[in-house]
């Protein structure tokens, strides 16, 4: 049997002088070590579900192996263990080359005296790590496997009362096979009680959030691309007890559509199974939400971004170059900036940062702000502030729209001693109309990956009440506009001179194409109504999950 020592950063684990203990799997031709999981609680009746782990990979022998708690799934003293110090333990390990994780159940007997090897250590009665010589044991297995668990779950809860919700057309076709041969075995393997549903048409996660019972889950998994995280908040925002919703449960997402903007930013992975695994181990923390509005339409609920001009072209006007995968968003970027296309429009934001200097502080000052997530929302907690006031018809403002406000552009703002005080509906400043008939790229955003190499909104905090706002001009030398955009995996295209960079705490946006053209507007990557949009912000709504408590890193504090 492997042989254990319990150290301060996991579990050591080497071969002892029998064979591991592991069943194998039947279908193996026996060069693999695999395992069957037989305790799937998945209400689709899915079965058992099988991990092979190649024998290379696995335990060589006087080897001492450290096992993270991070990676620790379970650990059980079985109830037929042969031996008192026996224990059952599933872990996570990284299977080939593409970054996934697989599951790996063996059966190791836990070394209670120092031995030789300067690597292992001792238990004590708690189980706690006593590095001295000492003849400490612990009497109790289930004192042992209690202290394993609350360090394999420091900062969660294990076992969380799970709803997976898939959508079958998520990533072209892809997501059930991503369900069921990454996340699932992992899900299995953390005991975790979950239901699994199908949605079966655009807005049934919609329905599904609007009619679930909030005792009955912890958590909803949107085993899917974006829209699914998108439905869910919006059927939470429809609900009666919207604040008992959002206080209850939590939403998050497991990376299985073509966008995945929510899971690599919170969960820091595109991988399905380690973003299982990071969903089961990260803390549940509060996010801000923003509320997107537009006359005739009732407001929604927006996690991720809003987007006008060439990003919502190059994402919406696309569709039909999906049989290039996500290359059609890059070319579609591309075309437009050779064409020096632009997006005229007036725009209108509620400033918190007019400067670049200034978001630099305020990013100093909000970074790795702790809340209390027990804090029970109320109703009070969802009342728009300028929704009453919105008013989208820029002639109400300023006569003919076209005409030029400001003079000359800048990409920052001159700093103002009259910045506005946030609670005054009157004081919506409006932006240098010469750049807004040059609009080539308004994006707006909460979480700062919108994709893999792109850090758009490198400045983004998850709860600092502000909405980040990128923005760019069409006259732009086009030497410089790429150099921008060769600039976003890093983030650094929010230093250069020609990009407008802001925080606000609320915006409006007033399309004005020329002879009634139409182009797009997009929300959390999903399309809208083609016309004016307001959007203000809702503090700390959506409980999520991130890991060590905080978006991916961005690298804008190291800039700063
Ligand atoms: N069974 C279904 N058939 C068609 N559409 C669905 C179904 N279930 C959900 N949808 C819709 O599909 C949209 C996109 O889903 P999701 O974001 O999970 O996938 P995706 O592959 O990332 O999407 P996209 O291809 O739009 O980028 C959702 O917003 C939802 O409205």
């Amino acid at each position: 049997m492997a042989r254990a020592t319990v150290e301060s950063d996991g579990l050591k684990i080497r071969q002892g002088s029998r064979q591991l203990q592991l069943q194998l799997d039947p279908d193996s031709n026996g060069s693999k070590i695999g395992f069957n999981l037989p305790f799937c609680s998945c209400s689709a009746g899915c079965g058992p579900n099988t991990t092979d782990i190649d024998e290379s990979e696995s335990l060589k022998p006087s080897v001492w192996n450290l096992i993270p708690y991070k990676n620790i799934l379970w650990v059980d003293h079985p109830s037929n263990a042969l031996i008192e110090d026996e224990l059952e333990i599933t872990y996570t390990k990284p299977v080939g080359n593409s970054g996934e994780i697989g599951v790996v159940r063996l059966l190791v007997q836990v070394e209670t005296k120092r031995n030789n090897d300067s690597s292992s250590s001792i238990i004590d009665n708690e189980g706690s790590i006593n590095g001295t010589n000492s003849n400490s044991q612990y009497h109790d297995p289930n004192d042992l496997v209690k202290s394993i668990m609350s360090k394999a779950y420091k900062d969660s809860k294990p076992q969380p009362r799970l709803l997976v919700l898939t959508n079958p057309k998520s990533g072209q076709g892809k997501s059930i096979k991503f369900f069921t041969s990454q996340v699932e075995p992992i899900l299995i393997g953390a005991r975790c009680d979950y239901k699994l549903m199908k949605t079966e048409y655009s807005g049934h996660a919609i329905q599904i959030a609007q009619e679930i019972d909030l005792d009955e889950f912890d958590i909803i998994v949107c085993a899917s691309g974006d829209g699914l995280p998108h439905e869910v908040i919006n059927g939470f925002y429809q609900r009666e007890d919207r604040a008992e919703a959002f206080s209850k449960i939590v939403v998050t997402q497991v990376p299985c559509g073509s966008g995945n903007a929510m899971s690599l930013s919170c969960l820091n992975t595109l991988v399905p199974s380690l973003a299982t695994l990071e969903m089961l181990k990260g803390r549940i923390v509060r996010t801000d939400l923003m509320v997107m509005c537009q006359e005739g339409h009732s407001p929604k609920l927006s996690f991720l971004s809003q987007t006008y001009g060439i990003i919502a072209e190059a994402d919406i006007g696309t569709e039909w170059m999906r049989f290039l995968g996500s290359a059609r968003f890059e070319i579609g970027v591309l075309q437009r900036v050779l064409g020096h296309a632009r997006y005229p429009c007036s725009i209108a934001f509620k400033y918190v940062t007019r400067s670049k200097n200034q978001l630099n502080d305020f990013y100093k000052k909000n970074y790795n702000k702790k809340e209390d997530v027990s804090v029970k929302l109320t109703e009070d907690d969802f009342k728009l502030k300028y929704f009453d006031t919105m008013d989208l018809n820029p002639e109400s403002h300023f006569g003919s729209p076209s005409s030029s406000l400001f003079g000359e552009s800048t990409a920052s703002l001159p700093e103002s001693s009259s910045s506005p005080t946030p609670t005054d509906p009157e004081n919506w400043e409006w932006f240098d109309q010469q750049t807004c008939d040059n609009l080539a790229i308004f994006y707006s955003g909460k979480m700062p990956y919108i994709s893999k190499d792109t850090n758009f909104f490198p400045a983004a905090l998850r709860n600092d009440g502000t909405i980040d706002i990128v923005l760019t001009d069409s006259r732009t030398n086009l030497r410089a506009t790429c150099d921008a955009l060769f600039s976003l995996d890093k983030g650094l295209h929010v230093w250069k001179d020609e990009v407008y960079h802001f925080k606000v705490e609320a915006f409006k946006v007033i399309p004005m194409l020329p002879d009634g053209k139409k182009s797009f507007i997009s929300v959390d990557g999903e399309s809208f109504p083609f016309q004016g949009f307001q959007v203000e912000l809702l503090s700390g709504i959506m409980k999520t999950i991130m890991s060590d408590g905080e978006f991916k890193e961005t690298g804008f504090l190291e800039k700063i």
